[in-house]
């Protein structure tokens, strides 16, 4: 089947202010528009210190947008940058076309992508965060339809003299605090199975960074190695967000040591910032963890940009004293040996078993630092005690002798509270 005949046609535009970073954010707005099915016809740019206040582009751009709206047949057009209402309204009129910007397209591709009850309602939060100063243009027209903000309810209460942007206006109100309700209850189970996790007292690490730096794929690789028989792989693919939710697997290493890994959300350069506080809580899996697995795509000129913009998203929502490693990805696209090492870093590829071997050791040498050597005498009665250290820890020896079974092994400290009353002696 012939994809690009369903694809809806657009032109991209974009100011160029910041030369050094402009060429590479037209390619990835491209990508943006791509991975909401649409397909760039046609680009237009424009060299200008700051955008003209009424409409962006200066006037004579804007003219040269009209022609090449009517030429192509085109009705959306996609800016780089997020537009004022008014700009929206003015580029609007004189086009005759819709007009995205950068913020609503990725609020568009995040609508259609959402699977979870919570990522679904923490898009609709974002969206409407975003429709809010927006009103009566047609962003939030076409957000309205997408959300059923406009339909049924919210208008009943209609006093005399009452603008319906007023209205609308707090109709928009009443479902922000509707949806930051239903969020905090889905919230608050999400905070239990946390808690739950906490107990079990299994370290976590997040896989964390830029959007297709290959996280799903580590994260696959590692479900292979280390996961259990039933443990669903996640999805892959070579596009801008495919992953919209966090999913948790626990894994074993091979000496019974286990940890619980995400895969969360990738970043991107000028994710909305409704987004990033409506994923606030998608994130909390990576504010919680042991350790964070930054995911750089090392192939990538541009990685340096993307470990900046990875990062100062993690501030942003709140994640900035977890430790980190670097994870170089991609690694089989260029001519370097890989798994190589540098200090707690690897330069890798996710499809590598060597690789993924290594990640799992360097994991385990960060998340598992508190562990110690002890011989336990467990007397004959305590079977239970036997049967959670071989399921939960790495046995070096056992032996046997008359008043019980001695186990060496090694324990993390709560375990070496837990069972203390039983050492033997520190080895
Ligand atoms: N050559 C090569 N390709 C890789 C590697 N890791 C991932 N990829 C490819 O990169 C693309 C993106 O991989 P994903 O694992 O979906 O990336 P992600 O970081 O989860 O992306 P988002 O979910 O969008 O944030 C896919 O086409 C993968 O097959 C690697 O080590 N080498
Ligand atoms: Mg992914």
């Amino acid at each position: 089947m012939d994809l690009t005949q369903t694809l809806t046609p657009v032109v991209t535009i974009g100011l160029s202010q910041h030369p050094n970073s402009f060429d590479y954010a037209m390619t990835e707005l491209n990508n943006l528009v791509q991975a909401n099915n649409m397909d760039v016809v046609e680009t237009l740019v424009q060299k200008l210190d700051k955008p003209d206040p009424a409409t962006y582009f200066g006037k004579g751009k804007i003219e040269e947008l009209t022609q090449v709206v009517i030429d192509d047949g085109v009705k959306t057009i996609v800016a780089n940058d997020e537009l004022s209402p008014s700009q929206i309204r003015n580029i609007e009129k004189a086009t005759k076309a819709r007009i995205i910007d950068r913020t609503g397209l990725i609020l568009e591709i995040f609508a259609n992508r959402a699977q979870s009850r919570e990522a679904k309602l923490q898009v609709e939060l974002a969206k409407l965060k975003y429709q809010l100063p927006r009103l009566h243009t047609s962003a939030s027209q076409r957000l309205d339809q997408q959300t059923g903000t406009s339909s049924g309810g919210g208008f009943t209460n209609r006093g005399a003299g009452e603008s319906q942007y007023e209205l609308d206006r707090r109709t928009l109100e009443k479902r922000i605090t509707h949806v930051n309700r239903e969020l905090k209850e889905a919230g608050k189970a999400d905070q239990i199975k946390r808690k739950q996790r906490d107990k079990s007292d299994i370290p976590t690490v997040a896989l964390v960074g830029y959007t297709n730096a290959g996280k799903s794929t580590i994260m696959n690789g590692m479900i292979n190695l280390y996961g259990e028989n039933d443990d669903k792989q996640v999805m892959v693919k070579n596009m801008l967000f495919a992953t919209l939710d966090t999913s948790v697997r626990k894994l074993s290493l091979p000496d019974q040591k286990k940890f619980l890994l995400s895969d969360t959300v990738g970043f991107v350069s000028q994710l909305p910032h409704q987004l990033v506080q409506a994923f606030k809580s998608t994130l909390a899996e990576a504010a919680n963890a042991d350790l964070l697995v930054q995911v750089v795509d090392y192939a990538d000129p541009h990685r340096d940009m993307m470990i900046k913009t990875t990062e100062e998203t993690l501030k942003e929502i709140g994640v900035d004293n977890v430790p980190m490693i670097v994870a170089f990805n991609k690694a089989d696209k260029l001519d370097v040996t890989f798994p190589t090492r540098e200090g707690d870093n690897l330069i890798m590829a996710a499809n590598d078993t060597s690789s993924l071997k290594e990640l799992a050791a360097i994991i385990k040498e960060k998340v598992f630092k508190n562990y110690q050597t002890l011989s336990l005498l467990i007397p004959f009665d305590k079977g239970d005690v036997v049967s959670y250290l071989n399921d939960n820890t790495n046995i070096l020896k056992t032996d046997y002798r008359d008043n019980g079974t001695v186990i060496t092994a090694e324990l993390n400290d709560v375990d070496a509270k837990r069972f203390g009353k039983y050492v033997l002696a520190a080895e």
